[in-house]
Protein backbone atom coordinates (compact mmCIF):
# COMPACT_ATOMS: atom_id res chain seq x y z
CA UNK A 1 0.00 0.00 0.00
CA UNK A 2 0.88 3.66 -1.00
CA UNK A 3 0.09 6.61 1.30
CA UNK A 4 -0.94 9.35 -0.37
CA UNK A 5 -0.38 12.46 1.31
CA UNK A 6 -1.44 16.05 0.00
CA UNK A 7 0.61 19.03 0.12
CA UNK A 8 -0.28 21.91 2.04
CA UNK A 9 0.21 23.75 -0.71
CA UNK A 10 -2.28 21.54 -2.07
CA UNK A 11 -4.91 21.41 0.95
CA UNK A 12 -5.51 25.33 0.20
CA UNK A 13 -6.05 25.30 -2.99
CA UNK A 14 -9.22 25.43 -4.59
CA UNK A 15 -9.20 22.76 -6.99
CA UNK A 16 -7.89 18.84 -6.33
CA UNK A 17 -4.29 19.87 -6.71
CA UNK A 18 -0.66 17.92 -7.49
CA UNK A 19 0.05 15.51 -3.91
CA UNK A 20 3.04 13.68 -3.50
CA UNK A 21 3.50 10.17 -2.61
CA UNK A 22 5.47 8.84 0.35
CA UNK A 23 7.28 5.47 -0.30
CA UNK A 24 6.53 3.10 2.77
CA UNK A 25 9.26 1.62 4.44
CA UNK A 26 9.50 -1.71 3.57
CA UNK A 27 9.57 -4.46 6.64
CA UNK A 28 13.40 -5.33 5.54
CA UNK A 29 16.59 -3.68 3.64
CA UNK A 30 16.33 -4.51 0.31
CA UNK A 31 20.51 -5.22 -0.52
CA UNK A 32 21.97 -6.11 -3.60
CA UNK A 33 24.97 -8.19 -4.39
CA UNK A 34 27.35 -7.52 -7.01
CA UNK A 35 29.58 -10.66 -7.28
CA UNK A 36 31.14 -13.58 -8.34
CA UNK A 37 29.77 -17.18 -7.23
CA UNK A 38 31.02 -19.50 -5.06
CA UNK A 39 28.77 -23.21 -5.89
CA UNK A 40 29.95 -24.98 -2.43
CA UNK A 41 28.10 -22.12 -0.84
CA UNK A 42 30.69 -20.45 1.10
CA UNK A 43 32.00 -17.25 -0.82
CA UNK A 44 30.93 -14.85 -3.23
CA UNK A 45 27.31 -14.22 -3.87
CA UNK A 46 25.73 -17.35 -2.09
CA UNK A 47 27.25 -16.23 1.46
CA UNK A 48 26.25 -12.74 0.71
CA UNK A 49 22.62 -14.11 0.20
CA UNK A 50 22.84 -16.21 3.56
CA UNK A 51 24.83 -12.84 5.25
CA UNK A 52 22.01 -10.67 3.96
CA UNK A 53 19.07 -13.30 4.92
CA UNK A 54 20.73 -14.19 8.81
CA UNK A 55 21.06 -10.39 9.22
CA UNK A 56 17.44 -9.86 8.23
CA UNK A 57 17.94 -7.98 4.99
CA UNK A 58 15.91 -9.17 1.80
CA UNK A 59 18.86 -10.55 -1.22
CA UNK A 60 19.17 -9.91 -4.39
CA UNK A 61 21.88 -11.12 -6.18
CA UNK A 62 23.83 -10.04 -9.68
CA UNK A 63 26.44 -12.24 -11.46
CA UNK A 64 29.54 -11.36 -12.51
CA UNK A 65 31.76 -14.02 -13.05
CA UNK A 66 30.73 -17.91 -12.57
CA UNK A 67 33.81 -19.59 -10.17
CA UNK A 68 34.10 -23.44 -10.44
CA UNK A 69 35.25 -23.33 -6.85
CA UNK A 70 35.27 -25.26 -3.37
CA UNK A 71 36.44 -25.40 -0.34
CA UNK A 72 40.37 -26.50 -1.63
CA UNK A 73 41.03 -23.40 -4.50
CA UNK A 74 39.48 -22.13 -7.51
CA UNK A 75 39.85 -24.41 -10.60
CA UNK A 76 37.64 -22.19 -13.23
CA UNK A 77 36.49 -18.60 -14.15
CA UNK A 78 33.66 -17.53 -16.69
CA UNK A 79 32.86 -14.33 -17.24
CA UNK A 80 29.80 -13.79 -19.46
CA UNK A 81 29.08 -10.53 -21.84
CA UNK A 82 29.41 -7.33 -20.16
CA UNK A 83 26.39 -6.48 -21.69
CA UNK A 84 25.11 -9.30 -20.13
CA UNK A 85 25.99 -7.89 -16.76
CA UNK A 86 24.42 -4.83 -17.47
CA UNK A 87 21.18 -6.04 -18.49
CA UNK A 88 21.01 -8.14 -15.39
CA UNK A 89 21.84 -4.98 -13.40
CA UNK A 90 19.21 -3.00 -15.43
CA UNK A 91 16.79 -5.90 -14.52
CA UNK A 92 16.73 -5.37 -10.90
CA UNK A 93 16.89 -1.31 -10.67
CA UNK A 94 14.03 -0.92 -13.57
CA UNK A 95 11.88 -2.89 -10.97
CA UNK A 96 13.21 -2.66 -7.33
CA UNK A 97 14.03 0.13 -5.24
CA UNK A 98 17.46 -0.90 -3.64
CA UNK A 99 18.48 0.39 -0.47
CA UNK A 100 22.44 -0.88 -0.40
CA UNK A 101 24.67 -2.31 -2.71
CA UNK A 102 27.69 -4.52 -1.91
CA UNK A 103 30.58 -4.67 -4.56
CA UNK A 104 32.63 -8.01 -4.48
CA UNK A 105 34.49 -9.83 -7.42
CA UNK A 106 34.18 -7.43 -10.16
CA UNK A 107 37.56 -9.61 -12.15
CA UNK A 108 38.19 -7.20 -14.50
CA UNK A 109 38.36 -3.38 -16.20
CA UNK A 110 35.20 -3.62 -18.27
CA UNK A 111 33.18 -5.12 -15.90
CA UNK A 112 34.03 -2.57 -13.22
CA UNK A 113 33.12 0.37 -15.67
CA UNK A 114 29.74 -1.00 -16.39
CA UNK A 115 29.21 -1.32 -12.94
CA UNK A 116 30.49 2.34 -11.96
CA UNK A 117 28.34 3.52 -14.99
CA UNK A 118 25.28 1.89 -13.81
CA UNK A 119 25.61 3.16 -9.99
CA UNK A 120 26.06 6.71 -10.78
CA UNK A 121 22.08 7.39 -12.19
CA UNK A 122 20.89 4.65 -9.74
CA UNK A 123 22.58 6.25 -6.54
CA UNK A 124 21.77 3.28 -4.16
CA UNK A 125 22.04 5.31 -0.36
CA UNK A 126 24.76 2.62 0.42
CA UNK A 127 27.42 1.19 -1.35
CA UNK A 128 30.03 -1.28 0.05
CA UNK A 129 32.44 -2.38 -1.73
CA UNK A 130 34.63 -5.49 -0.97
CA UNK A 131 38.26 -5.21 -3.42
CA UNK A 132 38.32 -8.95 -3.59
CA UNK A 133 41.51 -9.80 -5.42
CA UNK A 134 42.20 -13.24 -4.44
CA UNK A 135 40.77 -16.25 -2.86
CA UNK A 136 41.47 -17.48 0.58
CA UNK A 137 43.27 -20.15 -1.56
CA UNK A 138 45.31 -17.62 -3.05
CA UNK A 139 43.71 -18.05 -6.21
CA UNK A 140 43.66 -14.78 -7.97
CA UNK A 141 40.00 -13.11 -8.88
CA UNK A 142 41.17 -9.62 -10.52
CA UNK A 143 42.68 -9.11 -13.30
CA UNK A 144 46.54 -7.75 -12.27
CA UNK A 145 45.45 -5.05 -14.81
CA UNK A 146 42.15 -3.79 -13.38
CA UNK A 147 43.95 -2.60 -9.89
CA UNK A 148 43.86 0.81 -10.70
CA UNK A 149 40.43 0.42 -12.12
CA UNK A 150 39.34 -0.73 -8.31
CA UNK A 151 41.65 2.10 -6.94
CA UNK A 152 39.15 4.93 -8.75
CA UNK A 153 36.13 2.50 -7.88
CA UNK A 154 36.95 3.40 -4.38
CA UNK A 155 36.06 6.96 -4.61
CA UNK A 156 32.90 6.57 -5.67
CA UNK A 157 31.62 3.92 -2.19
CA UNK A 158 30.18 4.83 0.97
CA UNK A 159 32.81 2.19 2.58
CA UNK A 160 35.95 -0.17 1.09
CA UNK A 161 37.19 -3.24 3.17
CA UNK A 162 40.25 -4.66 2.07
CA UNK A 163 42.15 -7.40 3.78
CA UNK A 164 45.86 -6.33 4.77
CA UNK A 165 47.29 -7.31 0.93
CA UNK A 166 44.20 -5.69 -0.69
CA UNK A 167 45.12 -2.67 1.41
CA UNK A 168 48.89 -2.45 0.44
CA UNK A 169 47.46 -2.73 -3.15
CA UNK A 170 44.59 -0.24 -2.94
CA UNK A 171 47.32 2.61 -1.70
CA UNK A 172 50.34 1.87 -3.78
CA UNK A 173 50.31 3.28 -7.23
CA UNK A 174 51.67 2.72 -10.67
CA UNK A 175 54.71 3.78 -9.64
CA UNK A 176 55.28 3.01 -6.27
CA UNK A 177 54.78 -0.18 -4.83
CA UNK A 178 53.92 -0.75 -1.14
CA UNK A 179 54.54 -4.04 1.04
CA UNK A 180 51.42 -5.64 2.93
CA UNK A 181 51.79 -4.09 6.35
CA UNK A 182 53.11 -6.41 9.14
CA UNK A 183 51.87 -4.73 12.46
CA UNK A 184 48.30 -3.54 13.11
CA UNK A 185 49.76 0.20 13.44
CA UNK A 186 51.05 0.04 9.99
CA UNK A 187 48.29 -1.32 8.81
CA UNK A 188 45.90 1.72 10.74
CA UNK A 189 48.79 4.17 8.75
CA UNK A 190 47.66 2.61 5.76
CA UNK A 191 44.04 2.58 6.16
CA UNK A 192 44.42 6.45 6.82
CA UNK A 193 46.16 7.00 3.83
CA UNK A 194 43.41 5.35 1.68
CA UNK A 195 40.58 6.90 3.26
CA UNK A 196 42.66 10.50 3.14
CA UNK A 197 43.51 10.17 -0.25
CA UNK A 198 40.05 8.44 -1.50
CA UNK A 199 37.61 10.44 0.84
CA UNK A 200 36.05 7.11 1.39
CA UNK A 201 35.87 5.35 4.88
CA UNK A 202 37.58 2.26 5.70
CA UNK A 203 36.71 -0.77 7.39
CA UNK A 204 40.03 -2.32 8.07
CA UNK A 205 40.29 -6.48 8.65
CA UNK A 206 42.55 -7.90 10.96
CA UNK A 207 41.75 -11.27 10.08
CA UNK A 208 45.35 -11.90 8.83
CA UNK A 209 47.27 -10.56 11.67
CA UNK A 210 49.00 -13.28 14.00
CA UNK A 211 48.24 -13.29 17.70
CA UNK A 212 45.54 -14.26 19.97
CA UNK A 213 43.21 -10.86 19.07
CA UNK A 214 41.57 -10.36 15.34
CA UNK A 215 40.82 -6.42 16.02
CA UNK A 216 38.82 -4.64 13.05
CA UNK A 217 38.67 -0.91 12.30
CA UNK A 218 36.25 2.00 11.04
CA UNK A 219 39.20 4.63 9.46
CA UNK A 220 38.08 7.81 8.25
CA UNK A 221 40.35 10.76 6.96
CA UNK A 222 40.06 12.35 10.72
CA UNK A 223 39.49 9.61 13.08
CA UNK A 224 40.12 5.43 13.67
CA UNK A 225 37.85 3.46 15.73
CA UNK A 226 39.31 0.06 16.51
CA UNK A 227 36.32 -2.72 17.42
CA UNK A 228 38.49 -5.63 19.39
CA UNK A 229 37.46 -8.78 18.59
CA UNK A 230 38.93 -12.44 19.91
CA UNK A 231 40.14 -15.10 17.14
CA UNK A 232 38.59 -18.61 16.74
CA UNK A 233 40.66 -21.25 16.04
CA UNK A 234 39.26 -22.33 13.05
CA UNK A 235 40.46 -23.17 9.49
CA UNK A 236 36.23 -22.53 8.41
CA UNK A 237 37.13 -19.03 7.44
CA UNK A 238 36.35 -19.25 3.56
CA UNK A 239 34.20 -16.36 2.90
CA UNK A 240 34.31 -14.62 6.00
CA UNK A 241 35.52 -10.98 3.62
CA UNK A 242 32.38 -11.70 1.73
CA UNK A 243 30.39 -12.06 4.46
CA UNK A 244 31.71 -9.23 6.68
CA UNK A 245 31.17 -7.08 3.74
CA UNK A 246 27.59 -7.68 3.16
CA UNK A 247 26.99 -7.97 6.64
CA UNK A 248 27.86 -4.33 6.76
CA UNK A 249 25.38 -3.06 3.67
CA UNK A 250 22.94 -4.64 5.53
CA UNK A 251 23.13 -3.15 8.71
CA UNK A 252 23.93 -0.20 7.14
CA UNK A 253 20.69 -0.13 5.46
CA UNK A 254 18.74 -1.09 8.57
CA UNK A 255 20.30 1.67 10.55
CA UNK A 256 18.73 4.26 7.49
CA UNK A 257 15.12 2.10 7.44
CA UNK A 258 15.08 2.72 11.02
CA UNK A 259 16.26 6.22 11.04
CA UNK A 260 16.30 7.76 7.71
CA UNK A 261 17.76 11.56 8.66
CA UNK A 262 20.25 9.96 10.62
CA UNK A 263 23.84 9.10 9.09
CA UNK A 264 25.14 5.54 9.19
CA UNK A 265 26.96 4.47 12.01
CA UNK A 266 29.72 2.32 10.49
CA UNK A 267 31.53 1.56 14.19
CA UNK A 268 27.93 0.30 15.14
CA UNK A 269 27.36 -1.57 12.07
CA UNK A 270 30.75 -3.04 12.66
CA UNK A 271 30.47 -4.32 16.51
CA UNK A 272 27.04 -6.04 15.53
CA UNK A 273 28.48 -7.38 12.35
CA UNK A 274 31.61 -8.79 14.00
CA UNK A 275 29.63 -10.55 16.87
CA UNK A 276 27.82 -12.21 14.57
CA UNK A 277 30.88 -13.13 12.56
CA UNK A 278 32.37 -14.38 15.25
CA UNK A 279 29.32 -17.18 16.30
CA UNK A 280 29.70 -18.23 12.35
CA UNK A 281 33.16 -18.66 12.81
CA UNK A 282 32.87 -20.53 16.00
CA UNK A 283 29.91 -22.90 14.57
CA UNK A 284 31.35 -23.31 10.77
CA UNK A 285 33.23 -26.33 11.45
CA UNK A 286 30.50 -28.67 13.16
CA UNK A 287 28.88 -28.24 9.30
CA UNK A 288 31.42 -30.76 7.90
CA UNK A 289 31.58 -28.94 4.09
CA UNK A 290 34.66 -29.23 2.42
CA UNK A 291 37.75 -30.03 2.76
CA UNK A 292 39.93 -27.12 2.63
CA UNK A 293 39.12 -24.08 4.50
CA UNK A 294 35.30 -24.59 5.14
CA UNK A 295 32.70 -22.15 5.33
CA UNK A 296 31.11 -20.10 7.72
CA UNK A 297 27.86 -21.01 9.57
CA UNK A 298 25.59 -17.92 8.59
CA UNK A 299 22.76 -18.89 10.15
CA UNK A 300 23.75 -20.29 13.27
CA UNK A 301 21.93 -18.36 15.32
CA UNK A 302 18.62 -19.06 13.59
CA UNK A 303 19.52 -22.44 13.64
CA UNK A 304 19.50 -22.97 17.47
CA UNK A 305 16.02 -21.17 17.69
CA UNK A 306 14.61 -23.24 15.11
CA UNK A 307 15.96 -26.20 17.13
CA UNK A 308 14.33 -24.81 20.15
CA UNK A 309 10.82 -24.69 18.43
CA UNK A 310 10.84 -27.65 16.95
CA UNK A 311 11.29 -29.21 20.35
CA UNK A 312 9.11 -27.26 21.77
CA UNK A 313 6.27 -28.34 19.56
CA UNK A 314 7.76 -31.80 19.44
CA UNK A 315 4.60 -33.98 21.40
CA UNK A 316 7.61 -36.61 22.59
CA UNK A 317 9.20 -33.54 24.33
CA UNK A 318 6.14 -32.21 26.38
CA UNK A 319 6.90 -33.32 29.28
CA UNK A 320 10.33 -31.91 29.72
CA UNK A 321 7.94 -28.73 30.78
CA UNK A 322 8.47 -26.28 27.90
CA UNK A 323 4.78 -26.64 26.26
CA UNK A 324 2.64 -25.36 28.99
CA UNK A 325 5.10 -23.24 30.31
CA UNK A 326 3.60 -20.28 28.36
CA UNK A 327 6.97 -19.38 27.23
CA UNK A 328 7.38 -15.98 24.66
CA UNK A 329 9.06 -16.79 21.47
CA UNK A 330 11.94 -14.71 21.89
CA UNK A 331 12.55 -17.11 25.31
CA UNK A 332 11.76 -20.03 22.80
CA UNK A 333 14.69 -19.42 21.11
CA UNK A 334 16.96 -18.98 23.87
CA UNK A 335 16.18 -22.18 25.08
CA UNK A 336 16.75 -24.44 22.46
CA UNK A 337 18.06 -28.14 22.72
CA UNK A 338 20.42 -27.57 20.31
CA UNK A 339 21.40 -31.72 19.60
CA UNK A 340 23.00 -31.28 16.46
CA UNK A 341 20.20 -33.49 14.71
CA UNK A 342 17.35 -31.98 12.55
CA UNK A 343 14.68 -33.15 14.55
CA UNK A 344 15.29 -33.75 18.30
CA UNK A 345 12.21 -36.63 18.49
CA UNK A 346 13.67 -38.32 15.93
CA UNK A 347 17.58 -37.97 17.72
CA UNK A 348 15.67 -39.39 20.92
CA UNK A 349 14.51 -42.29 19.12
CA UNK A 350 18.41 -43.24 17.80
CA UNK A 351 19.83 -42.45 20.79
CA UNK A 352 17.38 -42.08 24.18
CA UNK A 353 20.52 -41.12 26.08
CA UNK A 354 21.22 -37.56 23.44
CA UNK A 355 19.54 -35.16 25.91
CA UNK A 356 22.20 -36.30 28.75
CA UNK A 357 25.45 -35.69 27.32
CA UNK A 358 27.46 -32.37 27.24
CA UNK A 359 24.39 -30.88 28.35
CA UNK A 360 25.72 -27.11 29.28
CA UNK A 361 27.37 -27.30 26.00
CA UNK A 362 24.33 -27.71 24.52
CA UNK A 363 22.53 -24.77 26.28
CA UNK A 364 25.79 -22.70 25.88
CA UNK A 365 24.82 -22.78 22.03
CA UNK A 366 21.25 -22.98 22.44
CA UNK A 367 21.80 -19.09 23.80
CA UNK A 368 23.92 -17.99 21.42
CA UNK A 369 22.32 -14.93 19.75
CA UNK A 370 21.24 -13.76 23.20
CA UNK A 371 24.90 -13.75 23.98
CA UNK A 372 26.19 -11.93 21.19
CA UNK A 373 23.15 -9.46 21.78
CA UNK A 374 24.98 -9.27 25.34
CA UNK A 375 28.71 -8.64 23.76
CA UNK A 376 26.97 -5.82 21.30
CA UNK A 377 25.51 -3.81 24.38
CA UNK A 378 26.17 -0.27 25.08
CA UNK A 379 26.85 -0.97 28.40
CA UNK A 380 29.63 -3.61 27.62
CA UNK A 381 30.86 -1.52 24.18
CA UNK A 382 31.65 1.33 26.41
CA UNK A 383 33.34 -0.94 29.14
CA UNK A 384 35.65 -2.10 26.36
CA UNK A 385 36.63 1.03 24.79
CA UNK A 386 36.53 3.37 27.56
CA UNK A 387 34.12 5.46 26.94
CA UNK A 388 31.50 4.21 29.14
CA UNK A 389 30.01 6.81 31.35
CA UNK A 390 31.08 6.80 34.74
CA UNK A 391 27.94 7.26 37.01
CA UNK A 392 26.47 4.10 34.79
CA UNK A 393 29.73 2.30 35.81
CA UNK A 394 28.76 3.04 39.37
CA UNK A 395 25.07 2.62 39.11
CA UNK A 396 25.98 -0.84 37.73
CA UNK A 397 28.41 -1.81 40.63
CA UNK A 398 25.93 -0.90 43.34
CA UNK A 399 23.41 -2.99 41.61
CA UNK A 400 25.86 -5.80 40.96
CA UNK A 401 27.06 -5.50 44.86
CA UNK A 402 23.22 -5.96 45.90
CA UNK A 403 23.13 -9.12 43.72
CA UNK A 404 26.60 -10.72 44.78
CA UNK A 405 25.07 -10.60 48.18
CA UNK A 406 21.54 -12.72 47.14
CA UNK A 407 23.60 -14.84 44.68
CA UNK A 408 26.06 -15.78 47.69
CA UNK A 409 22.45 -16.85 49.58
CA UNK A 410 21.48 -18.57 46.48
CA UNK A 411 24.85 -20.59 46.42
CA UNK A 412 24.77 -21.43 49.86
CA UNK A 413 21.62 -23.18 49.06
CA UNK A 414 23.43 -25.29 46.64
CA UNK A 415 25.58 -26.28 49.04
CA UNK A 416 22.70 -27.13 51.44
CA UNK A 417 21.43 -29.46 48.38
CA UNK A 418 24.16 -30.80 46.96
CA UNK A 419 24.61 -34.78 46.64
CA UNK A 420 28.20 -34.85 47.14
CA UNK A 421 30.38 -33.68 49.61
CA UNK A 422 32.66 -32.21 46.96
CA UNK A 423 29.76 -30.33 45.21
CA UNK A 424 28.91 -29.17 48.98
CA UNK A 425 32.55 -27.77 49.03
CA UNK A 426 32.63 -26.22 45.60
CA UNK A 427 29.13 -23.82 46.18
CA UNK A 428 30.07 -23.53 49.71
CA UNK A 429 33.77 -21.84 48.24
CA UNK A 430 31.35 -20.06 45.47
CA UNK A 431 29.36 -18.34 48.18
CA UNK A 432 32.57 -17.08 49.56
CA UNK A 433 34.23 -15.59 46.97
CA UNK A 434 30.81 -13.81 46.05
CA UNK A 435 30.72 -12.26 49.45
CA UNK A 436 34.46 -11.25 49.33
CA UNK A 437 33.82 -10.44 45.59
CA UNK A 438 31.41 -8.06 46.89
CA UNK A 439 33.22 -7.07 49.44
CA UNK A 440 36.68 -5.49 47.90
CA UNK A 441 36.11 -4.88 44.83
CA UNK A 442 32.61 -3.20 44.86
CA UNK A 443 33.32 -1.30 47.97
CA UNK A 444 36.86 -0.41 47.41
CA UNK A 445 35.36 1.75 43.90
CA UNK A 446 32.15 3.08 45.09
CA UNK A 447 33.38 3.76 48.96
CA UNK A 448 30.92 5.29 51.40
CA UNK A 449 28.96 7.31 48.46
CA UNK A 450 25.98 7.08 49.94
CA UNK A 451 24.07 7.11 46.90
CA UNK A 452 26.01 4.05 45.65
CA UNK A 453 23.89 1.68 48.30
CA UNK A 454 20.64 2.19 46.79
CA UNK A 455 17.87 0.05 46.77
CA UNK A 456 17.52 -2.92 44.01
CA UNK A 457 15.93 -2.43 40.70
CA UNK A 458 13.96 -4.20 38.85
CA UNK A 459 16.09 -5.88 37.27
CA UNK A 460 18.24 -6.74 39.94
CA UNK A 461 15.18 -8.36 42.07
CA UNK A 462 13.81 -10.05 39.13
CA UNK A 463 17.19 -12.42 38.65
CA UNK A 464 17.72 -12.89 42.39
CA UNK A 465 13.72 -13.98 43.08
CA UNK A 466 14.32 -16.22 40.20
CA UNK A 467 17.25 -17.80 41.30
CA UNK A 468 16.00 -18.39 44.58
CA UNK A 469 12.25 -19.61 43.09
CA UNK A 470 14.90 -23.17 41.17
CA UNK A 471 16.21 -23.33 45.35
CA UNK A 472 13.82 -26.37 45.55
CA UNK A 473 15.16 -28.60 43.06
CA UNK A 474 19.23 -29.10 43.19
CA UNK A 475 19.30 -29.39 39.06
CA UNK A 476 17.02 -26.56 38.32
CA UNK A 477 19.34 -24.45 40.89
CA UNK A 478 22.58 -25.30 39.44
CA UNK A 479 21.38 -24.55 35.85
CA UNK A 480 20.08 -20.99 36.99
CA UNK A 481 23.73 -20.20 38.46
CA UNK A 482 25.16 -21.21 35.86
CA UNK A 483 25.00 -18.59 33.30
CA UNK A 484 26.58 -15.99 36.08
CA UNK A 485 29.83 -18.04 36.04
CA UNK A 486 30.07 -18.94 32.55
CA UNK A 487 28.91 -15.40 30.71
CA UNK A 488 31.23 -13.65 33.47
CA UNK A 489 33.97 -15.87 32.38
CA UNK A 490 33.23 -15.88 28.53
CA UNK A 491 32.57 -11.86 27.99
CA UNK A 492 35.69 -11.18 30.55
CA UNK A 493 37.96 -12.69 27.94
CA UNK A 494 36.88 -9.83 25.59
CA UNK A 495 36.84 -7.28 28.62
CA UNK A 496 40.36 -8.54 29.58
CA UNK A 497 41.85 -8.09 26.20
CA UNK A 498 40.72 -4.75 25.97
CA UNK A 499 42.79 -3.06 28.47
CA UNK A 500 45.62 -0.70 28.16
CA UNK A 501 47.70 1.34 29.93
CA UNK A 502 45.50 4.31 31.23
CA UNK A 503 42.64 2.63 30.29
CA UNK A 504 39.36 4.48 32.91
CA UNK A 505 38.12 1.10 33.97
CA UNK A 506 41.35 -0.69 34.05
CA UNK A 507 41.50 -2.06 37.58
CA UNK A 508 38.15 -3.44 36.70
CA UNK A 509 38.99 -4.87 33.29
CA UNK A 510 41.78 -6.18 34.72
CA UNK A 511 39.80 -8.42 37.57
CA UNK A 512 38.59 -10.56 34.58
CA UNK A 513 40.81 -13.56 33.15
CA UNK A 514 41.53 -14.62 36.73
CA UNK A 515 42.76 -18.13 36.38
CA UNK A 516 41.10 -19.35 39.05
CA UNK A 517 37.60 -17.84 38.37
CA UNK A 518 37.99 -20.09 34.97
CA UNK A 519 38.77 -22.99 36.68
CA UNK A 520 35.70 -23.20 39.04
CA UNK A 521 33.46 -21.99 36.10
CA UNK A 522 34.84 -25.75 34.47
CA UNK A 523 33.64 -26.96 37.63
CA UNK A 524 30.23 -25.76 37.59
CA UNK A 525 29.58 -26.83 33.71
CA UNK A 526 30.91 -30.37 35.01
CA UNK A 527 28.77 -30.36 37.90
CA UNK A 528 25.58 -29.32 35.96
CA UNK A 529 26.63 -31.88 33.34
CA UNK A 530 26.06 -34.73 36.07
CA UNK A 531 22.91 -33.06 37.46
CA UNK A 532 21.56 -33.34 33.61
CA UNK A 533 22.51 -36.70 32.90
CA UNK A 534 21.58 -38.17 36.68
CA UNK A 535 18.09 -36.84 36.34
CA UNK A 536 14.50 -37.39 34.40
CA UNK A 537 13.41 -35.62 31.05
CA UNK A 538 10.71 -33.40 33.01
CA UNK A 539 13.71 -32.01 35.51
CA UNK A 540 15.83 -31.38 32.51
CA UNK A 541 13.06 -29.49 31.10
CA UNK A 542 13.05 -27.32 33.96
CA UNK A 543 16.99 -26.87 33.93
CA UNK A 544 16.72 -26.01 30.35
CA UNK A 545 14.29 -23.24 31.03
CA UNK A 546 16.01 -22.12 34.50
CA UNK A 547 19.23 -22.00 32.30
CA UNK A 548 17.98 -19.65 29.44
CA UNK A 549 16.09 -17.75 31.56
CA UNK A 550 19.33 -16.75 34.12
CA UNK A 551 20.96 -15.87 30.50
CA UNK A 552 18.47 -13.34 29.85
CA UNK A 553 18.45 -11.94 33.38
CA UNK A 554 22.62 -11.35 32.64
CA UNK A 555 21.62 -9.67 29.72
CA UNK A 556 18.78 -7.36 30.88
CA UNK A 557 21.12 -6.52 33.75
CA UNK A 558 23.69 -5.53 31.28
CA UNK A 559 21.36 -3.31 29.52
CA UNK A 560 19.86 -1.81 32.72
CA UNK A 561 23.03 1.04 33.36
CA UNK A 562 22.51 2.58 29.63
CA UNK A 563 18.77 1.92 28.53
CA UNK A 564 17.17 2.85 32.06
CA UNK A 565 14.58 0.17 31.53
CA UNK A 566 14.09 -2.09 34.77
CA UNK A 567 16.24 0.26 36.81
CA UNK A 568 13.57 1.40 39.10
N1 LIG B 1 40.07 -16.73 12.90
C1 LIG B 1 39.30 -15.66 13.03
N2 LIG B 1 38.66 -15.41 14.19
C2 LIG B 1 37.86 -14.34 14.33
N3 LIG B 1 37.63 -13.45 13.37
C3 LIG B 1 38.23 -13.64 12.18
C4 LIG B 1 39.09 -14.74 11.94
N4 LIG B 1 39.55 -14.66 10.65
C5 LIG B 1 38.99 -13.56 10.12
N5 LIG B 1 38.20 -12.93 11.03
C6 LIG B 1 37.38 -11.73 10.82
O1 LIG B 1 36.72 -11.95 9.60
C7 LIG B 1 36.59 -10.74 8.88
C8 LIG B 1 37.25 -10.87 7.53
O2 LIG B 1 38.63 -10.64 7.70
P1 LIG B 1 39.79 -11.14 6.77
O3 LIG B 1 40.94 -10.26 7.07
O4 LIG B 1 39.98 -12.61 6.94
O5 LIG B 1 39.17 -10.84 5.35
P2 LIG B 1 39.41 -11.49 3.95
O6 LIG B 1 40.82 -11.94 3.81
O7 LIG B 1 38.90 -10.53 2.97
O8 LIG B 1 38.48 -12.75 4.00
P3 LIG B 1 38.45 -14.02 2.99
O9 LIG B 1 39.00 -15.13 3.84
O10 LIG B 1 37.03 -14.21 2.69
O11 LIG B 1 39.28 -13.68 1.79
C9 LIG B 1 37.18 -9.68 9.78
O12 LIG B 1 36.15 -9.15 10.60
C10 LIG B 1 38.17 -10.46 10.63
O13 LIG B 1 38.46 -9.80 11.83
C1 LIG C 1 33.28 -15.38 -5.99
C2 LIG C 1 34.23 -15.15 -4.88
N1 LIG C 1 34.32 -13.93 -4.33
C3 LIG C 1 35.18 -13.71 -3.30
C4 LIG C 1 35.95 -14.74 -2.82
C5 LIG C 1 36.94 -14.45 -1.68
O1 LIG C 1 36.82 -15.29 -0.63
C6 LIG C 1 35.82 -16.02 -3.40
N2 LIG C 1 36.55 -17.08 -2.99
N3 LIG C 1 34.95 -16.19 -4.43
Amino acid sequence: MTDTVTSPAAALAPHPAASFVVAPTPSAPRVLSIAGTDPTGGAGIQADLKTIGALGGYGMAVVTALVAQNTRGVHSVHVPDVGFLVEQLDAVSDDVAIDAVKLGMLHSTPLIDAVSDWLEPVRPAIVVLDPVMVATSGDRLLDAAAEQAVRELCRRVDLVTPNLAELAVLVSTDRAHVARPRTWSDAIAQARHLATTTGTTVLLKGGHLDGVDCPDAIVTASAVDEVPGRRIATTNTHGTGCSLSSAMATLAAEQLRQAPDEEVDWVAALRAAKAWLTGALEHGAALLVGEGNGPLDHFHATRAALRAVTAHEDAGLADAGLADAGLADAERGAAGLGDGSDSPALAAALDPDADRRDWAARQWTATTALRAEVDALDFLVGLRDGTLDESAFRWYLAQDALYLGQYARVLARASALAPTADEQEFWARSAASALEEEASLHRARLGDDPDAHPEPSATTLAYVNHLAAAADSYGELVAALLPCFWLYSDVGIRLAAANREGHPFGDWLGAYGDPAFAAATAEAIAIVDRAAAATGAAERGRMRRAFARSMQHERDFFAVPTTGIGAA
